[in-house]
């Protein structure tokens, strides 16, 4: 790709010093005496935007020229963090815009920091959304994202006493800068009503309310701008601004209910990242976005003069998890009831046009919506689904075989299988379990149709936009930026982790950023680490599959041995732990402070200065990620083998010459396969083995007697130690643990310990460490999502390319 067409325009500082005065003064409306820091950054914003507008519409103009089809990535989350510094590095605008904002006399790393984090998502499956959007504008493909503007994204963490607390997020208090509101783009959605029967197939559904939704664009410009394609989020507004009547006698809130109503539709982002709470709100929330979504895309076909019963040959529909499942009901009623389509024809088209992303195994987070739900707010997509059901049983010959519509529950999971042409997983392994469990059946009956595309994550904000040193680096040794748009070539450090001067560059490198990960926490978390520790690492939501007890555990563990035996070899470590918890998921909270507890008793004890030392930064979020993963030395991927479906935190850590203690789940078993086995830390049972322990009759208990550390832990746990003596407050934990313990972290403490253990042995040995550490990142080419879209690009979307 060297020398490819950049067409973002190149300017320079003392341009974009004139342009960011120019709209402070015109655009925000500040003179630069008054002008606050976020001024500037809006200022700075929207003069970066300015110049991502011409590849924008030229990246449009070809689209239509050459007829390029299109994808549509449908999703309830895109988790995006902040925008201005990845803008800056995808267009090589960072020398300008330090040289810009240093003329008007603003510290850039402040203006930079002063961006709230657009936090549209819980947690994996939001932020690959994110990173697919930042990889099919690099590599060309003609997409748009589609979505919700939650006017308040997830939840602002704090710890009160080690507890979480929740506080609303308002990331669109101040102006969103990079976004255009497209009032002309606006769609009536309707709710609940009735259905009366119409010609043929179709029918005629009254809905008793609407609302409408309003489309706001952000450009997202790829690499260098060689292309640029759109975000369009879904703003809920009402049909009738206001009620006049009411208002007249006096009755303000029923004047006001019109907006009321409508905006709460896309007020706020549901905080869970596994159970469904099956609340009608969220179920308006998906079928909003997607109806809307799918009315824009129709739209755009229609004008391109395109006939809808040839849509999926201009049109690839990705359904991000089952939440915009209802796309495929959605789209059968338009062709139908709209556009005159015979059902089976209108199946036909839609079955073709949509494809299925299944992100967990986890039988709770499968969303079933009951028939009364469904039918009481889509009384008419209800109709089509029964109809969806009858025809795959007459289609398949199996009539005893799954039904979507099962025991007064919708299946949503069933549905979008069936509805869909391309139905993946997101690495090798949790394909493989979809195809043996959650989906056996239907595999059987449409074996063509589940394909792996295991996930990625994207260089340039997780690798050249996060870690500055490796960023320089690596274009001083592989002779251009180029890597950030092309991964395949950080291959060519594996020679060089023998090269011992580039061995210490490499450490050089992560030891800055540990110490500016360190004055970071002290900074703004109070807690002071040595930046000579080993960084040992868990961030990610909090769930019991993922297993933070289990690092709890051995943290304590740890803490107990080094004080049975201060003259022991112990690798120096500061524990960090980062994840929300959803709100209603107590079992997750009490881990949370359980962490906090045993972190207090550690950190208070004077033994372990220099030792041991766990810090537990509040709010963890993208922007917190981007310091903590340029840090670490070791990364904690340690869930249930058989649990987490890819994981992608557990690639970003590796890119930045991280070393994992993993279990052979999701996509640790590739990382493993593209690092080499003597460069990671496995330990614990295969998915296989998990599924053995269980048939058996599996026992904690057991396992806690035969591991004196485990059983001095529980007991300490049990008696207060690290809670102030009130051995009620983790008894949840401990009966679990001893009693239960689903996700098996009795059975896998041991082997975990062990191999904790050899970790410090590495540890000691740093040149050793060093090189295995070069050979994780050399081998992380294979896990840029730029492999990843292109994978989709042939494998379910059948679209070529750009760039
Ligand atoms: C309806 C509640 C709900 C909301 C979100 C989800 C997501 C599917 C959970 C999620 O984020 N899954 C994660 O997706 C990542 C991207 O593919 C994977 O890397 C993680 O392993 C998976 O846990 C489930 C249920």
């Amino acid at each position: 790709h060297d020398g490819a067409t950049d067409t973002a325009k190149q300017i320079d500082g003392e341009a974009l010093r004139v342009a960011m005065a120019h709209s402070l003064r015109y655009a925000i409306g500040k003179d630069p005496v008054t002008a606050t820091l976020s001024d500037w950054r809006l200022a700075l914003t929207r003069a970066v935007r300015d110049l991502v507008v011409d590849p924008w519409f030229a990246a449009t103009r070809r689209a239509y020229a050459e007829k390029r089809k299109r994808v549509y990535y449908l999703s309830m989350e895109f988790l995006i963090g902040r925008l201005l510094e990845d803008a800056i590095h995808n267009l090589g605008l960072e020398a300008a815009a330090r040289e810009a904002v240093a003329a008007h006399g603003v510290d850039y790393a402040a203006l930079v920091d002063d961006e709230p984090d657009a936090a549209l998502g819980n947690g994996g499956l939001g932020r690959l959304a994110a990173c697919f959007l930042d990889s099919m504008s690099t590599v060309g493909v003609a997409a748009h994202g589609y979505g919700i503007r939650y006017e308040h994204g997830l939840f602002r963490q704090r710890f009160d006493q080690g507890w979480q607390g929740e506080e609303p997020e308002d990331w669109l208090r101040q102006r969103h800068a990079w976004e255009f509101e497209r009032s002309e783009v606006a769609y009536p959605i309707g709710f609940g009503g009735e259905v009366s029967p119409g010609e043929g197939d179709g029918a005629l559904w009254t809905p008793s309310d609407t609302v409408l939704a309003a489309a706001y664009d952000t450009p997202i410009p790829g690499w260098r701008g060689r292309w640029t394609n759109t975000l369009r989020l879904w703003d809920a507004q009402p049909v009738r601004e206001f009620d006049l009547e009411p208002f007249n006698r006096g009755d303000y809130m029923a004047a006001a209910a019109p907006s009321v109503f409508a905006e709460t539709i896309s007020r706020v982002l549901y905080p869970d990242d596994t159970t469904p709470q099956g609340k009608e709100l969220r179920l308006k929330q998906e079928y909003f976005f997607t109806a809307a979504s799918l009315a824009d895309i129709l739209r755009r076909h229609r004008a391109m003069g395109l006939e809808p019963r040839s849509l999926a040959a201009h049109a690839a529909i990705q359904l991000n998890d089952t939440h915009p499942a209802i796309a495929g009901p959605e789209l059968v009623r338009l062709l139908v009831d709209d556009h005159g389509l015979d059902f089976d024809e209108a199946f036909d088209v839609a079955s073709a046009t949509l494809n299925y992303t299944n992100h967990t195994l986890m039988p709770e987070a499968l969303e079933r919506w009951s028939t009364d739900l469904m039918g009481h707010a889509l009384p008419r997509h209800m109709q089509i689904i029964e109809r969806i059901d009858t025809r795959h049983a007459r289609e398949t010959k199996r009539p005893d075989s799954v039904r979507i519509v099962d025991n007064g529950e919708v299946r949503m999971g069933d549905l979008a299988f069936i509805s869909a042409h391309r139905v993946n997983g997101v690495s090798a392994l949790h394909t493989d379990l979809m195809k043996q469990t959650v989906f056996a059946e239907l595999h059987a009956l449409h074996p063509e149709k589940i394909v792996n595309q295991t996930n990625g994550v994207t260089p340039r904000r997780w690798l050249y936009g996060c870690n500055a040193g490796m960023r320089r680096l690596l274009t001083e040794t592989l002779g251009s930026e180029e890597w950030a748009a092309d991964l395949d070539r950080i291959a060519a450090l594996a020679p060089l982790a023998e090269d011992a001067a580039f061995r210490e560059r490499f450490q050089a490198i992560k030891t800055d950023n540990k110490r500016a990960c360190a004055a970071w926490l002290e900074r703004e978390h109070g807690v002071s680490v040595d930046p000579t520790a080993m960084f040992d690492i868990q961030i990610k939501r909090i769930h019991e599959y993922k297993r933070q007890l289990m690092n709890a555990l051995e943290t304590a563990a740890l803490y107990n041995a080094i004080k049975a035996d201060p003259s022991a070899e112990f690798a120096p470590r500061v524990k960090i732990f980062g994840g929300k918890a959803a709100p209603g998921y107590a079992m997750a909270k009490l881990i949370i402070k359980l962490i906090n507890d045993i972190a207090a008793t550690i950190n208070a004890d004077p033994a372990m200065k220099g030792r041991l030392a766990v810090a537990y930064p509040a709010n963890y979020n993208v922007s917190m990620a981007e310091i903590l993963i340029p840090a670490a030395d070791l990364s904690e991927q340690i869930s249930t083998a058989g649990k987490e479906a890819s994981g992608t935190g557990n690639m970003k850590f590796a890119m930045n010459g991280a070393l994992t203690v993993g279990t052979l789940d999701g996509a640790n078993v590739e990382i493993r396969d593209a690092v080499g086995e003597e460069n990671i830390f496995i330990f614990g049972q295969t998915a296989a083995e998990v599924l053995a322990t269980r048939a058996n009759g599996y026992a904690p208990q057991s396992f806690i007697d035969a591991d004196p550390r485990l059983a001095q832990v529980v007991e300490q746990i049990e008696a207060g130690f690290f809670s102030g003596g009130d051995g009620e407050r983790f008894r949840a934990v401990t009966e679990n643990l001893r009693g239960h313990d689903w996700f098996q972290v009795c059975a896998d403490f041991t082997s975990y310990y062990d191999r904790q253990r050899v970790v410090d042995d590495a540890w000691a040995k740093p040149e050793e460490w060093t090189r295995k550490a070069v050979l994780n990142a050399a081998g992380m080419g294979v896990f840029s999502s730029d492999r990843t879209i292109r994978g989709y690009a042939a494998e379910v979307w059948g679209v070529t390319p750009a760039c």
